[in-house]
C-alpha cells in the first residue's frame, strides 16, 4: 500500500519504453552531422544521466501525489509539503546544514546570482567590494561584472599554474568594505579542489560572508558548511544524479546572512524564492544527496581507478600529453589533457564516438581558448588542444578503454600528418623557430 498502483505503472511503462527509445535514435542526423549509434558518455561535468533510484522516488509525485506543496486545505498539498521538508532534510544532511538553512531554486546559476547579486544589494551601504577569482563558472563572473555595472568594485584573484588560489594572496586581497568572498569548491573544466576550510577560515577572522559554488562538489567530496565556514553555497541536482532544474541555496542562520530576494511573489522559500517548489524535482534532488552520502566513498574509489587507467592507457602510448590542474588537489572524475602538436578543433572532431568536452570554446561562436586554461597560464596552443574526460557513477572500465582506443588512434593519426610534431621530434626547438608574419 505505501507504492502507489501508478508508481508501480509507471516505472513499468519506463521500463518497458527504453529499448524502444534507444533503437529508434539508432541513426539519425543532428545538425548536419550524421550519428549511429550513441556515442559514449564521458561528459559528466555537463550533466549526469538521473540514477534510476531517483527516478523511482520523483514518479509518484508526478501521477499520484501531484498536489502544490503549499496547498493548506487539503491531503494533496500536506503529503506534497511532507516530501518537500524531507528532501530539504536530505540535502541539508549532505553538507551538515540545518535544514531551515536550505532554499530550492532552479539550479546552481539561480544560487550564484541570489548569492553574489543578493548579498551585496543587500548590505551595500556598508560593503562595496566583492573578492573572487578568474576560473569561476560564468554566472558567478557575469554577476560579478553586473555589480560592477552597478558600482561596486571586483577583485578577480589569478590562480596558480595547478589552478589553485593562493590563500595568501585572497587574505590580502580582503578590504573593510569587502561583502563577500566568492570561490568555487570544485572547478568544472579541471576539476581542481580548492582549500575551502582554510578561506573559510580566513573569511570567518575577517567577518566576510564565504560563499562557494558546490555544483561540481556536492556528493563527490565531503562537504561541512560549519567546518569549512561556508556562508552561502550553490547546489544543483543534476550533477549528480538528479533531475535537471533543480538546485539549493545554502544560506547560514548563525551568524545570520541575509540577501535581497530576485523574485517577486508569493514568498515561498522563507521569502529567499518565490514560486511554486517544484516537489517532483525536490524529491529526486533529496534522494540524489541520500544516495550520495552512502556511496560518495565508494564512487569516490572508483572514479580515482578509472582515472588512473584513462591516464596510463592514454600516456603508456602517446608522449606529450600534459594534465590540466593539480593531480593532488583534484577530484577524480575529471581529467583534463592536453594533446601536443594537435589541433584541437580535429582532434574533437575525430572523436565522434565519445562524447567529452573541450576546455576551449571550439563548438561555440567564439573561437576563444578557455579562459580557465588561460588562467592556469597554459600558452594558447595547449589550452586549444584540451580534452576534458568525466567519469561518473555509472561510468565501466569498457567504456574507459573504448576512450583510451579511439582518443590515442586520433592524437597518432593527427600527429602523422603535423609537420610540427615532425620538427619536434627532430629537436628543433619550436619556439626558436620565426614563423613568417600574415
Ligand atoms: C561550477 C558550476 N557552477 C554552476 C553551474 C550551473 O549549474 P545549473 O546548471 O544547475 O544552473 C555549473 C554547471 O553547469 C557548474 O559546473
Ligand atoms: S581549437 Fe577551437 S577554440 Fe581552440
Amino acid at each position: 500500500p505505501s507504492v502507489s498502483p501508478a508508481r508501480a505503472l509507471s516505472t513499468a511503462a519506463v521500463t518497458a519504453d527504453a529499448p524502444a527509445a534507444a533503437a529508434e535514435e539508432e541513426a539519425m542526423t543532428i545538425k548536419g552531422v550524421r550519428i549511429s549509434g550513441r556515442p559514449l558518455y564521458m561528459d559528466m561535468q555537463a550533466t549526469t544521466p538521473v540514477d534510476p533510484r531517483v527516478l523511482d522516488a520523483m514518479l509518484p509525485f508526478y501521477l499520484s501525489r501531484y498536489g502544490n506543496p503549499h496547498s493548506r486545505t487539503h491531503l494533496y498539498g500536506w503529503e506534497s509539503d511532507a516530501a518537500v521538508e524531507e528532501a530539504r532534510a536530505r540535502v541539508a544532511s549532505l553538507v551538515g546544514a540545518d535544514p531551515r538553512e536550505i532554499f530550492f531554486t532552479s539550479g546552481a546559476t539561480e544560487c550564484n546570482n541570489i548569492a553574489v547579486k543578493g548579498v551585496m544589494r543587500f548590505y551595500r551601504d556598508r560593503r562595496r567590494h566583492v573578492v573572487t577569482t578568474q576560473t569561476e563558472h560564468k554566472c558567478v563572473l557575469d554577476s560579478c561584472r553586473y555589480l560592477q555595472q552597478e558600482g561596486f568594485e571586483v577583485t578577480y584573484l589569478p590562480v596558480r599554474p595547478d589552478g589553485l588560489v593562493d590563500v595568501a594572496q585572497l587574505a590580502d586581497a580582503i578590504r573593510p568594505d569587502t561583502g563577500l568572498v566568492s570561490v568555487m569548491a570544485v572547478n568544472n573544466e579541471i576539476g581542481v579542489v580548492q582549500p575551502l576550510e582554510e578561506i573559510g577560515r580566513i573569511c570567518r577572522e575577517k567577518g566576510v560572508p564565504f560563499h562557494t559554488d558546490a555544483a561540481q562538489a556536492l556528493g563527490k567530496i565531503p562537504i561541512d558548511v560549519n567546518q569549512m565556514g561556508i556562508g552561502l553555497m550553490s547546489l544543483s541536482a543534476h550533477k549528480i544524479y538528479g533531475p535537471k532544474g533543480v538546485g539549493a541555496l545554502y544560506l547560514r542562520r548563525r551568524p545570520r546572512i541575509r540577501v535581497e530576494p530576485q523574485m517577486s511573489g508569493g514568498g515561498q522559500e522563507r521569502g529567499i524564492r518565490s514560486g511554486t517548489v517544484p516537489t517532483p524535482l525536490v524529491v529526486g534532488f533529496g534522494a540524489a544527496c541520500e544516495i550520495a552520502a552512502k556511496e560518495m566513498d565508494y564512487d569516490h574509489r572508483r572514479a580515482s581507478v578509472l582515472q588512473q587507467r584513462l591516464l596510463d592507457g592514454i600516456r603508456g602510448q602517446v608522449d606529450d600529453v600534459v594534465i590540466n590542474g593539480s593531480m593532488e588537489h583534484r577530484y577524480p572524475g575529471n581529467l583534463n589533457l592536453s594533446f601536443a602538436y594537435v589541433e584541437g578543433e580535429s582532434l574533437l572532431m575525430g572523436l565522434k564516438e565519445v562524447a567529452v568536452s573541450s576546455g576551449s570554446a571550439c563548438t561555440s561562436a567564439s573561437l576563444e581558448p578557455s579562459y580557465v586554461l588561460r588562467a592556469l597560464g597554459v600558452e594558447e596552443d595547449m589550452a586549444h588542444t584540451s580534452i576534458r574526460f568525466g567519469i561518473g557513477r555509472f561510468t565501466t572500465e569498457e567504456e574507459v578503454d573504448r576512450a583510451i582506443e579511439l582518443t590515442v588512434h586520433q592524437v597518432k593519426k593527427l600527429r602523422d600528418m603535423s609537420p610540427l610534431y615532425e620538427m619536434a621530434k627532430a629537436g628543433i626547438d619550436l619556439k626558436s623557430i620565426q614563423w613568417a608574419q600574415h
